[in-house]
């Protein structure tokens, strides 16, 4: 058999309706119906094309992305593109641009900040892209500390105005893509200053560029941070450094929802909570979990129709070798990584509908969901860029050598997501806000408020830390019920572990910072507790379509076992499960790879990437790998001589050299 042939092999093994499971994945047939439609217009469009993007030099690069987001700009325009279909075309684009904080941070900012006048005066002009905005909150000495953010706006009565000023090196913005070298305004942060008084940090409206000609206006200085990571990767995005010298700007451009500064410099507070002022952090957080299932489809895609081709050792009678994915030890690194992909995807659906509803309450002036969804953004944020950022990686180890070319996608795959890990809201930093909600949550155990949503496990708190795993057999393993027991018993217990350590420190932030280890890992146990009941929620769902639901139970159970395998350790040491349990759930697992097995080609099929979109070699639909990377190597810069540009210069002479000293 050719390798050619392999896949098309595999995909009449699959054991259910491949084209039901699309829509499964995208959300529902409209959303289906957008995505296929705008992936090939994308595909087809020879202005999108991306497969040379390593090898620009950074200013070729950059002006690449600058032609593509104005060509999808124009694009948008010319289709009239809706809302959902211009954010499915940045995405099949596929290379991070200016454009991604102008309709991600910049105008939700003013939506979420502004009163209802600046929303009025600001959102025509950036949603005609009259002018474009980015988001500059971090600076050179703070980012997780937000409230040790330096940059001042001074308030002066004479004139009406703020004087946004950096006085120091480390108040100097740094990062805020699209600053460097393309935003006319921006959000900025900067600590309120009335009359000597510190007020916190809040949000002005600042012009950064003329509208003119492009040249910063009197006052700010502002450039490019420079080369980041990889090769292509993140360097299309214009990260940047900015700095105020009593930059002047009316008073009215202050985001005024949350608090208001009157004419007379006068200080209010609304009756919305302060941490508003944090609320577009909370939406970017709950977009990137979505995100995050789409970079894991991705690699989980290539790296499972490679491992299909790729043949290595047990060959019998001259027969063909055997297929790689067909090793226990590959199935057991890839198959989880697969349900994970599902399983961000179903909690990310969720995550959007929690977002949806927290925005509905707070617009009627309801704030009481406001801390679990911060904490659940943050937590999942967390939780799913660094199992994604791991799972990249992971993904070219299973492709062996080639996965290193970058032909395969995978080394800019890995250099573009990671930092995911990091941007808006460190891991670490962002788990321990969950660990906070979480201990007051159960210090607030027994005072007759019963916690809701995702914490309500915690109404059950005695009988989850007493209550006996009843798994006896591997296939009581695949009860949902017992799963989920297991996974809310191990949370719960870990948290009040956590408390009852806690109470034991006069000083509670003391406390929280030397248990702060202990408190990042019950965060985690929480947090993989929503996303396993989350993605059995979605199995009480009629799904239609032969076979669709049983696979999803199937990969449902891989996800909550192999989370379980993995954290064996909290599990067992919490008493949450025995070891004797925890053998039998991995014999399960082994089961479930088997069972899955025969369709897990259609289940990455599924996604319905095309090959312009995944941009791999290793992953193409029609598995033709060994050609293609074949023809590939020509094509690189350095084949187009024989003789390398600098063999006269350094290697002709060495060989000379040795020439002569062999002759000595
Ligand atoms: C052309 C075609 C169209 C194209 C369309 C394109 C669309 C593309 C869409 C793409 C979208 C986005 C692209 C992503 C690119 C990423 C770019 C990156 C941007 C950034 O990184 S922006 C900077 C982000 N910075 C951070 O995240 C900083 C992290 N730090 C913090 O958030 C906070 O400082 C903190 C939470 C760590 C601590 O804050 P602090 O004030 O000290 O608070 P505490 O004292 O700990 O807590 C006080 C109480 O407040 C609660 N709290 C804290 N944060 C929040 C919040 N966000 N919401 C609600 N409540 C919050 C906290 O829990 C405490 O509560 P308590 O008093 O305990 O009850
Ligand atoms: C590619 C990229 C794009 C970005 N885009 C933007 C943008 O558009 N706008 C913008 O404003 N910002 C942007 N940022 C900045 C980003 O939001 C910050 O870098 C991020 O919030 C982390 O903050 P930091 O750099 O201060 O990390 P630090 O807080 O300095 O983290 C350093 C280390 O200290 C640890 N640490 C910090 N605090 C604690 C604590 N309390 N307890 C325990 N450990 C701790 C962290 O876990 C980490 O290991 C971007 C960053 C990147 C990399």
């Amino acid at each position: 058999m050719e390798a050619v042939d392999y896949l098309a092999e595999e995909r009449r093994k699959a054991e259910f309706d491949v084209e039901e499971m699309k829509i499964v994945w995208a959300g529902s047939r409209h959303a289906y119906e957008i995505s296929d439609r705008v992936s090939r217009l994308v595909a087809s469009d020879p202005v999108f094309r991306k497969d040379n993007r390593t090898m620009l030099s950074r200013k070729d690069l950059f002006k690449d992305t600058l032609r593509k987001a104005a060509h999808a700009w124009k694009r948008i325009i010319e289709l009239r593109l809706s809302e959902e279909e211009a954010k499915t075309l940045r995405f099949y684009v596929d290379q991070p641009a200016y454009t991604d904080l102008h309709w991600g941070m910049f105008i939700p900012a003013i939506k979420g900040q502004g009163t209802e006048e600046q929303q009025q005066k600001w959102l025509p002009m950036a949603y005609k892209m009259q002018i474009i905005g980015c988001y500059a909150q971090t600076e050179l000495g703070h980012g997780s500390n937000v409230q040790g953010l330096e940059t001042t706006a001074k308030f002066d009565p004479q004139t009406d105005e703020f004087v946004i000023h950096s006085p120091t090196l480390t108040s100097s913005k740094w990062w805020p893509g699209g600053l460097g070298k393309v935003s006319t305004h921006a959000v900025v942060y900067a600590r309120l200053i009335i009359d000597g008084q510190d007020h916190g940090v809040h949000g002005f409206i600042v012009q950064l560029r003329s509208l003119d000609d492009h040249s910063p206006l009197p006052g700010i200085t502002v450039g490019d941070v420079g080369m980041k990571f990889g090769s292509g990767a993140y360097n299309s995005m214009d990260n940047g450094v900015l700095r105020f010298d009593h930059v002047r700007i009316p008073r009215n451009q202050m985001l005024m929802r949350v608090s208001q500064v009157t004419r007379e410099g006068k200080y209010m507070q609304s009756d919305v909570p302060r941490q508003l002022v944090y609320g577009t952090m909370v939406y970017v957080r709950q977009t990137i979990v979505s995100d995050a299932s789409r970079a894991l489809s991705r690699a989980v895609c290539i790296a499972t129709r490679y491992s299909a081709v790729r043949r290595q050792f047990g060959s019998q009678n001259g027969g063909p070798e055997t297929q790689v994915i067909n090793y226990k030890t590959q199935q057991s690194r890839l198959f989880p990584l697969l349900a994970s992909a599902y399983a961000f995807k179903f909690v990310g659906e969720w995550l959007k509908w929690l977002y949806a509803d927290v925005t509905q309450r707070l617009e009627a002036n309801d704030f009481s969901t406001l801390p679990e969804a911060h904490a659940c953004t943050a937590g999942l944020k967390s939780v799913t860029t660094s199992a994604t950022a791991d799972a990249i990686e992971e993904c070219r180890k299973l492709c062996g050598g080639h996965g290193y070319l970058s032909s395969s996608g995978l080394p800019e795959l890995f250099a573009v997501y990671i930092p995911a890990c990091t941007y808006e809201g460190d891991n670490i930093v962002l788990l321990l806000q969950v660990a906070r909600f979480l201990m007051k949550t159960v210090s607030q155990l027994g005072s007759g408020k019963n916690p809701v949503g995702t914490t309500a496990y915690m109404g059950r708190v005695e009988h989850l830390t007493q209550c006996n795993c009843e798994v006896q057999r591997a296939e009581d393993w695949l009860k949902p019920s017992v799963i989920l027991e297991a996974f809310e018993a191990r949370a719960a217990r870990m948290s009040v572990a956590c408390a009852k350590s806690l109470s034991k420190f006069s000083n509670p932030e003391e406390g929280f910072a030397e248990l702060s280890a202990d408190l990042v890992e019950a965060a985690v146990a929480h947090c993989q507790l929503i996303i396993v009941s989350k993605f059995i929620e979605k199995l009480q769902q009629d799904i239609p379509g032969k076979g669709v639901k049983r696979q999803l139970e199937t990969l449902c159970n891989i996800y909550a076992l192999y989370l379980l395998h993995k954290h064996l350790g909290d599990f067992i040491s919490t008493g949450s499960i025995s070891p004797k349990q925890g053998a039998l759930a991995n014999e399960q697992l082994r089961l479930l790879y088997s069972q899955v097995r025969p369709s897990v080609i259609a289940l990455v099929d599924a996604f319905n990437y095309t090959d312009h979109y995944l941009g791999s070699i290793l992953g193409c639909y029609d598995g033709n790998v060994y050609q293609k990377l074949y023809d590939e190597a020509w094509k690189d810069p350095l084949n187009e001589t024989v003789v390398p540009d600098g063999y006269h210069e350094y290697i002709r002479p060495i060989l000379k050299q040795h020439i002569r000293n062999a002759r000595l």
